[in-house]
C-alpha cells in the first residue's frame, strides 16, 4: 500500500467539511476524487500533499515515496523560461539539472519551446510545463488538482493521453480530483465519490475496464449515468454496496 488515509476530517471554523474519509491506494494506482463543487476535494488533496496539516485522523505516505503536485493553473514564474521554471528548486549541478529538464520536457511534448517565456505559450503548453516541472522532481506519487479543466476539450483530451504515458512509462502513483466524471472514468482504476455534508467516502467504485478505452463507449456512458444518479442523490435501482466494480457490464 503506498498510501493509507485513515479517518480524515477537516473543518473550517463552525464547517465540517470532511468527516471520516477513509481510503487506502496502492503502489502505481490511479485514483480520481470525484464530487460536486465544494465537497471537499482539494482539501483532501492538500492534506495529501502536505500543504494543510490542520486536520484530524491520519495519513500515511512511506517516507521513500516522493510526492510531486501539480494545480488547475500552472504557476510558472512569468520572468523565467521553460526551461528555468522546469529547472526552479532543484539542487545541485545546473547543467546536469538542464538535462534532466530537457528529457521530461521532450516527454511532455516541449522539446522546441525551452527557450520560451511562460506568457508565449497556450494554456495546454503551460500546463505541459508545469508537468515536466513536476516530473523533474521523480515522484512516485503525483497528486493532481483538477489540472485540465481550465483547457479546451481537445487539449484536455491530449493531456489526458500525457498522463496514461507518464503512469504506463514511470509506474507512477496517481491521484487525480477532478469533477469530470468522463476524466476520471477514462482515466481510473477506481473513482472515490465524496459526498454528504459534511463529506465522507460515499463510494469505492473499480472500474475493471483494460486500457486503452474507448472515450465514447455504452459501458463508460451507462457508468457516468449512474455516477450522476448518485451525485444527485437519486434513488438507485440496482444496488451498489461501498465498493463496487464497474466494467462487470462492459
Ligand atoms: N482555507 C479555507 N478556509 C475556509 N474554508 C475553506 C478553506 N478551504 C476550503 N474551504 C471550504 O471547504 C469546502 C471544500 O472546499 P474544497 O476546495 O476542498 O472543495 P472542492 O470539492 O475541491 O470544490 P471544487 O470542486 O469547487 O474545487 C468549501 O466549502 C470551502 O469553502
Amino acid at each position: 500500500m503506498t498510501l493509507q488515509v485513515k479517518a480524515l476530517g477537516r473543518r473550517f471554523g463552525e464547517k465540517q467539511v470532511l468527516q471520516q474519509v477513509d481510503f487506502s491506494v496502492g503502489k502505481g494506482e490511479i485514483v480520481s476524487l470525484l464530487g460536486t463543487s465544494g465537497c471537499g476535494k482539494s482539501t483532501v488533496l492538500r492534506a495529501l500533499a502536505g500543504l494543510d496539516s490542520d486536520y484530524e485522523g491520519k495519513i500515511s505516505i512511506p517516507s521513500d515515496q516522493r510526492v510531486g503536485f501539480i494545480f488547475q493553473e500552472p504557476r510558472l514564474l512569468p520572468w523565467k523560461t521553460v526551461l528555468a521554471n522546469a529547472t526552479f528548486g532543484l539542487k545541485g549541478d545546473r547543467k546536469e539539472n538542464e538535462e534532466k529538464a530537457r528529457r521530461y520536457l521532450e516527454l511532455v511534448g516541449l522539446k522546441e519551446a525551452e527557450k520560451l517565456y511562460p506568457r508565449e505559450l497556450s494554456g495546454g503548453m503551460a500546463q505541459r510545463a508545469a508537468i515536466a516541472r513536476a516530473l523533474v522532481t521523480e515522484p512516485d506519487i503525483l497528486l493532481l488538482d483538477e489540472p485540465f479543466s481550465a483547457l479546451d476539450a481537445f487539449t484536455k483530451m491530449q493531456l489526458q493521453e500525457l498522463l496514461l504515458k507518464i503512469w504506463e512509462t514511470f509506474g507512477t502513483t496517481i491521484i487525480l480530483v477532478t469533477h469530470d466524471i468522463d476524466e476520471a472514468l477514462y482515466l481510473s482504476d477506481r473513482v472515490l465519490l465524496l459526498q454528504g455534508r459534511p463529506s465522507t467516502l460515499a463510494k469505492d467504485l473499480k472500474i475493471a475496464l483494460t486500457r486503452p478505452r474507448s472515450r465514447g463507449s455504452a459501458a463508460l456512458g451507462k457508468w457516468k449515468e449512474d455516477i450522476l444518479d448518485l451525485l444527485e442523490g437519486k434513488e438507485q435501482t440496482y444496488d451498489y454496496s461501498l465498493v463496487t466494480e464497474i466494467g462487470q457490464k462492459a
